[in-house]
């Protein structure tokens, strides 16, 4: 079968998380990276973008938009969407709240350096507080190696993605979550993950001012 083709900037934004998914799940994909104008008004115009916006996702003779409904799509598909409703819908809950975190990151690349400082140090702020003392429980509570049931599933892969992203912003950031540290271990070194997270894998760096040009060029924000 001819591999996923993921359309998006070259760089982290709303896709990143389908990157991961994808890598975890030990499938190839292939990238094409908005860089002009043209390129947008394209998709846009050959009507394959359903509001007009990327992430855009071409698999399985069909062209996804709307990050949450891939990455339903994809977890589901690769086995990582929990055996029955009661364990999808915490996998949602926990990948959705994670989510939430990582755009602030997104977004705040977008604003002005002081707003910027504010907004990052606010991330930190929420994941030492709300978001990251939550997992530290559920993984207390559970007892198991993993989020949800005794299996690895998306939430595990989304909520290692946003420990990452977070500590980018803070490296002692963990210092007070014991159990997301080991978890941090544990799930960095599933073979896909651990590759994913060797340099030259198809992971983005943090967004830069290149980036953010860019997007800005295309979207002509
Ligand atoms: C000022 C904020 C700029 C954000 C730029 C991008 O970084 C991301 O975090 C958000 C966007 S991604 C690009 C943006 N896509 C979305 O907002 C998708 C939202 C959708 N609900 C999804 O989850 O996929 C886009 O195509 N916009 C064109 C436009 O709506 O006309």
């Amino acid at each position: 079968a001819a591999k996923p083709k993921l359309w998006y900037f070259h760089g982290r934004g709303r896709m990143e998380s389908i990157r991961w998914l994808l890598a975890a799940a030990g499938v190839e994909f292939e990238e094409e990276f908005l860089e002009t104008r043209e390129q947008y008004e394209k998709l846009q115009k050959d009507g394959r973008l359903l509001f007009g916006q990327v992430p855009l996702v071409e698999i399985d003779g069909m062209e996804l938009t709307q990050t949450r409904a891939i990455l339903s799509y994809l977890a589901a598909k690769y086995n990582l969407h929990g055996k029955d409703p009661k364990e999808t819908v915490r996998i949602d809950m926990y990948a959705d709240g994670t989510l939430d975190l990582m755009l602030m990151v997104a977004l705040a690349a977008f604003k002005p350096p002081e707003e910027k400082e504010e907004s990052l140090a606010l991330v930190v702020k929420k994941a030492k507080t709300r978001y990251f003392p939550v997992f530290e429980k559920i993984l207390k509570d559970h007892g198991e190696d993993f989020l949800v049931g005794n299996k690895f599933s998306w939430a595990d892969i989304q909520l290692l993605e946003a420990i990452l992203m977070v500590e980018e912003l803070d490296g002692s950031v963990l210092c007070d979550f014991p159990l997301l540290k080991e978890f941090k271990t544990r799930i960095s070194n599933i073979p896909t993950i651990k590759k994913f997270l060797q340099p030259g894998s198809q992971r983005k760096p943090p967004p830069d001012s290149h980036y953010v040009e860019a997007v800005r060029n295309v979207l002509q924000l």
